[in-house]
């Protein structure tokens, strides 16, 4: 039996279709999520193992370190998919959302990093991964996510220190998706505008994130890169 992969924000859209296509593929999966819901369930049935984790406080963090080291004490993998996706507004202070969007994004994926380092194995001649889901503002920032943006750019730069550090038994990588998939309130107009903002004029879907993540998992001389996953839209 392989060593499981462990997806944080597994139980909807993109760590959602990551962890059904690994289970369907023989992969144990382990997903954090933070609200129940029937895909919960689903990933429960199908063979997961399912940890409730909130990553907004130390506490919650300390609480899914502990809770991770006790259920998988070997792991093939990492991939830090838990995201909020909060622009700047006038219910939240600067402050705070920026420490919102540091623990989820950089906090809690750093602290795992360094708490499962030990867990994190090589099998059958395959590198363990770590994988890092930053978004394409890492490098570009954002006029109306800020913090979000700031905070995906330090979920990068954890993967420059991490491939460096972790080498040569663990493989580090950033994915970095732009519009891959569409929220479902997502208005018409906002749709229509959003396809014009890439090259191929597409918004792919989950599936695209998930072929990713697979090359990953089997590359043998990819760490420390960001795949990106933008349809062109840095040149358009
Ligand atoms: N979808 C897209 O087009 C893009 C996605 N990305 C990145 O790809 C990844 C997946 O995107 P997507 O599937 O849309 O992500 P979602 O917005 O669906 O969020 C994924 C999960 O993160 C969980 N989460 C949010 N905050 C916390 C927290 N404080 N502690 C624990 N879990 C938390 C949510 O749990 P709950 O549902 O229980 O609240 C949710 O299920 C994210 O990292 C995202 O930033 C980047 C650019 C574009
Ligand atoms: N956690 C999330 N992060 C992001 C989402 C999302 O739905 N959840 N969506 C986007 C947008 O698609 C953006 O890329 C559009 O330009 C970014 N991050």
């Amino acid at each position: 039996m392989s060593l499981p992969i462990l997806i944080t924000g597994g139980s909807q859209r993109l760590g959602l279709a990551i962890a059904q296509d690994l289970l369907a593929n023989n992969q144990p999966v382990i997903i954090t999520y933070r609200r129940h819901k029937p895909s919960v369930d689903e990933l429960k049935n199908a063979g997961a193992i399912v940890l409730e984790a909130d990553f907004s406080t130390q506490a919650g963090i300390s609480r899914a370190i502990e809770e991770i080291k006790r259920t998988a004490p070997k792991l093939r993998g990492i991939i830090h998919n838990a995201s909020d996706w909060v622009p700047e507004n006038p219910e939240t202070a600067p402050g705070d959302l920026m420490h919102d969007m540091m623990m989820v994004h950089a906090n809690a994926p750093y602290q795992l990093n360094l708490a499962l380092k030990d867990a994190l194995q090589s099998e059958n001649g395959t590198l363990a991964d770590i994988i890092h889901m930053t978004d394409y503002v890492q490098d570009t920032g954002s006029e109306n996510h800020i913090a979000y943006a700031a905070s995906k750019a330090a979920l990068h730069n954890l993967t420059l220190s991490f491939a460096r550090v972790y080498a040569p038994y663990v493989k580090v990588n950033s994915i970095a998706p732009s519009l891959v998939m569409f929220n479902d309130d997502d208005t018409q107009e906002y749709r229509e505008k959003a396809l014009n903002k890439n090259l191929l004029g597409l918004v792919p879907g989950a599936q695209e994130a998930v072929k990713a993540v697979n090359y990953l998992l089997t590359a043998e001389y990819v760490t420390g890169q960001t795949l990106h996953l933008n349809g062109g839209r840095n040149l358009k």
